[in-house]
């Protein structure tokens, strides 16, 4: 044997067969890492679709919420992408004319099929739930409740999405899916932060949830949830009637009733309106509803002269007269025989709260004396200065900000029993992360299955560990080959000398 034959026996790099074994198991390791990387990558965002129609009793607003597809069970991925306020008033306004409901419902639907891509139409639902202001036309006449629904329903057919039905929610449902999105918005259900109570102000009904670790004396007040693991029992009340149009007549009501018998031209002296304010409006106008009970008097066509003496104090004297605290079947109350357990924790105040606090500046960075002091101002303000302060603002909205600053603060304090420690927990908000606080979006994750009961399953690792670490550990096998080959192929020990 040769020197050249017997260093090639006692090197093995010099066996071509073996180079290739090793070659092969590195090029093999390269693909299954680039293989697993291509197979694990979040596949191109896709996005998922819903449609939640608020048909409250002021107003309808359109909200469409979108989603990436792969992660519809993580929370906080919900997020608004359009909101279209439908013009005109509530459907249950339509009550004498139901087939200009759905009709109403056009623009924004329309505006939907542009925002939604095509291809994602037919899979979009569509839900329409209907609050205060369906609740008290079907009260009052329900014929003409369903043909109203009928209408929307009907309307939201011709649509290219998956219609999933229009319906009155229970103020029940109202007020826990608006806890429920608040919370999911601010992720607390993933996090130990624990959670914050919904209060939400509509124009006909108003409601109140949280979380109370007390017990929940009556059934109807009590709802319970299993969400990402956790138990909830939460307290929820929705007061009929409470909201900020209704508890007007309420009020209304209230002062003009004792007037009534006395004198033939009323002049209502409204210590919640301003001073200078002076309007001619009809008893319709405030009997009109099945909250104001005195729907038959013989003065229901005739007018009265509302007029504004602006003071707080006195206002709020007014106002407290519509919550009855006489009488509570239950270890404590509210207003209205209600139970509720004493509040607890942070609040969300959304809607009419975030409205009307927003516009009088009043925030619970004040205290609780100081928001008194500043809407007591307020109320005292001329009516034609405010005017002229505020041109651009509906009159309506500007001439009732007095009265719905000082029931926002009565409604508070003596119907749910904030304490000035309560007032400096709660937060008036609009939005969270850019979505409208409000019972809508809590409603369509509910509906779609995507707040799971249990805590769904995270992997080990998030995907960029993921692909480091294999990146990490191909190059470590890698480099070990060559170092490997570099060793091998030196020629060492006897080979070595035999060439020498
Ligand atoms: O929940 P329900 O009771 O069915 O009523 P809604 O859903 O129609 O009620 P909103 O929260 O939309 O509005 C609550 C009230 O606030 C009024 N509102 C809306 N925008 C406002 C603004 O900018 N300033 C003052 N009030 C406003 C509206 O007319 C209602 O009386
Ligand atoms: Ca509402």
């Amino acid at each position: 044997m040769d020197e050249q034959q017997e260093m090639k026996v006692k090197n093995p790099w010099h066996r071509p067969h073996i180079f290739l074994v090793a070659f092969g198991i590195s090029v093999g390791i390269i693909i299954m890492v680039a293989i697993a990387v291509v197979q694990n990558k979040p596949l191109h965002q896709k996005y998922k679709y819903g449609i939640v129609l608020d048909a409250g009793s002021s107003h309808t607003s359109v909200y469409i919420y979108e989603w990436p597809a792969e992660k519809e069970n993580n929370t906080g991925m919900v997020r608004q992408k359009h909101a279209c306020s439908v013009k005109g008033k509530g459907i249950s306004s339509y009550s004498g004319t139901p087939e200009k409901a759905g009709e109403s419902l056009k623009e924004c639907m329309d505006e939907a099929k542009k925002t939604i891509p095509k291809q994602r139409h037919q899979e979009t639902p569509v839900y329409l739930g209907a609050t205060a202001g369906m609740r008290l036309l079907k009260m009052d006449n329900d014929i003409a409740s369903e043909k109203v629904l009928a209408s929307v329903e009907t309307s939201l057919q011709t649509y290219p999405f998956s219609y999933q039905g229009a319906r009155i929610i229970t103020g029940q449902e109202e007020g826990a899916f608006g806890w429920i999105t608040v919370n999911y918005l601010s992720e607390n259900f993933i996090t130990a932060s624990g959670t914050v109570g919904a209060l939400d102000l509509g124009g006909a009904s108003t409601q109140i949830t949280f979380v109370s670790g007390q017990e929940v004396e009556s059934l109807d007040n009590s709802i319970d949830f299993r969400l990402y693991g956790n138990d909830y029992r939460l307290y929820t009340h929705s007061f009929l009637c409470y909201g900020k149009d209704q508890v007007l007549k309420l009020s209304l009501e209230q002062q003009i009733k004792p007037k009534l018998d006395v004198t033939d031209n009323i002049i209502l002296e409204d210590p919640c309106f301003h001073p200078g304010y002076e309007m001619n409006k009809s008893f319709q106008s405030v009997f009109d509803s099945p909250c104001v009970k005195m729907v038959t008097h013989s003065k229901t066509g005739q007018t009265f002269k509302h007029k504004g003496i602006g003071d707080w104090k006195k206002c709020q004297e007014a106002i407290t007269k519509v919550f009855n605290t006489s009488y509570c079947r239950y270890s404590r109350c509210s207003f209205n025989d209600v139970f509720q357990p004493p509040v607890k924790g942070r609040f969300g105040a959304f809607s009419a709260y975030y409205f009307v606090m927003n516009f009088l500046n009043v925030t619970t960075d004040n205290s609780l004396d100081d928001a008194k002091k500043k809407l007591g101002s307020y109320c005292t303000t001329h009516w034609n200065t405010l005017k002229q302060k505020h041109p651009g603002v509906k009159e309506k909205y500007l001439s009732e900000y007095c009265f719905s600053g000082t029931y926002i603060i009565t409604l508070l304090e003596d119907g749910y029993k904030f304490t000035p420690e309560d007032w400096k927990n709660t937060n008036f908000i609009r939005t969270i992360k850019d979505s409208e606080a409000g019972w809508t979006l809590g409603y369509m994750l509910n509906l779609t299955n995507m707040i799971p009961a249990e805590a769904p399953d995270t992997p080990l690792l998030p995907f960029g560990g993921y692909v480091s670490l294999m990146l990490v550990l191909s190059l470590l096998i890698f480099v070990c080959l060559i170092l490997g080959y570099i060793f091998f192929r030196r020629p060492s020990g006897p080979a070595h000398k035999e060439i020498i």
